[in-house]
């Protein structure tokens, strides 16, 4: 074999990305050699898993240290926060912030993001919700963690010198918005760089994307890290699953949208396959355990608006964006029910959408009765 072949394979071996068991870790090196991800963001990713390994340890020992019930205060969304929604907070905060490589960040417990101070302010803008679904904490069914990371945008850097602190939090608002016609580029879904989520359940499960296919790495405890176990995810192309709070169908369907009401009910006579056997109804009333699930077994998962909030309860930035870039780069779907989450310009912080995820065919079905 030749001196060049010996080079090539040489150079594709350094390159290729790392497989199943290998580490996050190993993983991450090895898209940055392979210029899949620079290295700021792959510092900004490691510090993200750091955290949610840091989480995970407190969900696991939550009914033992203490750490179930409410902390007594309440989040910009109305929500009483639970102990650990702060405790998570914090941790994402704290590592993030001294990973040396975020300008702003984003929080769904944080009423506005919150700039990072010069000595370790770095170019990425990460939001994410610390600990979704923690209303599911007390009875130790699965929550999670959402994130999502994009480009800072130079224009909103702010002067800490010389500009007071409402102009500071007037540039960081912009920053994680960033909307046209002032900026560059919007931070639609479309401009994120990685987006990811971490499922703290019987597994805990790091799931993320850079843009090049979806990667599932599993918590092993015994060695304390990462390990790929499901590489390029696909998501099934149809799923006769559906998960959504029936509980609310009353308020969606009478004045709010009767394509749903339509809808729901021809999943029960059988949906796609119109063969009357009905959809099952599979709902754990946590974002990262429902769309987990949908993402390895195929069907959809909704959160609609209804007549009290046309615009649902989950927010566009940290929960339904970073979702449907993992949902399309599995080859599946995130709609509004009208058109992709991820063209969705973002004009609030914390603004809503009504969202609709999972199996390219069954996005589409439902979309078609709320054309
Ligand atoms: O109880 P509901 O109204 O069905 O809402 C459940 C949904 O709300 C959420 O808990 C919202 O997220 P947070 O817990 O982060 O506020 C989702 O995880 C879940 O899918």
């Amino acid at each position: 074999m030749s001196v060049a072949t010996t080079d090539e394979a040489s150079v594709r071996a350094r390159t290729a990305p790392a497989g199943l068991g290998s580490t996050f870790t190993t993983w991450l090196l090895k898209e940055e050699i392979g210029g899949r991800v620079d290295g700021e963001l792959a510092i900004v990713l490691s510090s993200v898993a750091l955290a949610c390994k840091q989480i995970a340890s407190r969900v696991q020992r939550a009914p033992v240290a203490g750490d179930t019930g409410l902390a007594g205060d309440v989040n910009v969304q109305g929500e009483d926060q639970k102990k650990l929604d702060v405790v998570a907070n914090e941790i994402f905060c704290d590592v993030l912030r001294t990973s040396g490589r975020t300008g702003v960040i984003a929080s769904e417990e944080e009423d506005v993001p919150v700039a990072v101070e010069e000595t370790y302010a770095g170019n990425y803008v990460v939001v994410f919700d610390p600990l979704d679904g923690s209303s599911n904490l007390d009875a130790a069914v699965s929550t999670g963690s959402i994130f999502g990371v994009y480009d800072s945008d130079e224009q909103c850097v702010p002067d800490f010198d010389a500009e007071d602190d409402a102009a500071v939090e007037e540039k960081c608002i912009a920053n994680v918005c960033q909307a046209r016609p002032l900026h560059l580029h919007s931070h639609r879904g479309n401009n994120l760089q990685a987006a990811g989520y971490c499922m703290y359940s019987s597994s805990t499960m790091l799931v993320l994307t850079v843009g090049d296919g979806v990667y599932m790495f599993t918590l092993d405890a015994s060695i304390g890290e990462f390990v790929m176990s499901h590489e390029r995810v696909r998501i099934p192309e149809r799923g006769r699953i559906y998960s959504f709070n029936e509980g609310n169908a009353k308020a969606r369907s009478i004045s709010h949208c009767e394509g749903l009401k339509r809808y729901a009910d021809d999943l029960r006579a059988g949906g796609i396959d119109q063969n009357g056997k009905p959809y099952s109804a599979r709902y754990i009333g946590s974002l990262v355990g429902d769309f987990h699930r949908t993402l390895l077994y195929g069907g959809i998962y909704g959160y609609p608006g209804d007549a009290k909030n046309p615009n649902g309860k989950l927010r566009l930035l940290y929960e339904c964006a970073p979702m449907s870039f993992i949902a399309e780069q599995a080859g599946g779907m995130g709609s509004t029910g009208t058109g992709r989450v991820m063209d969705v310009e973002p004009s609030e912080v914390h603004q809503r959408v009504p969202f609709y995820v999972g199996s390219a065919k069954e996005v589409q079905y439902l979309e078609s009765f709320l054309a």
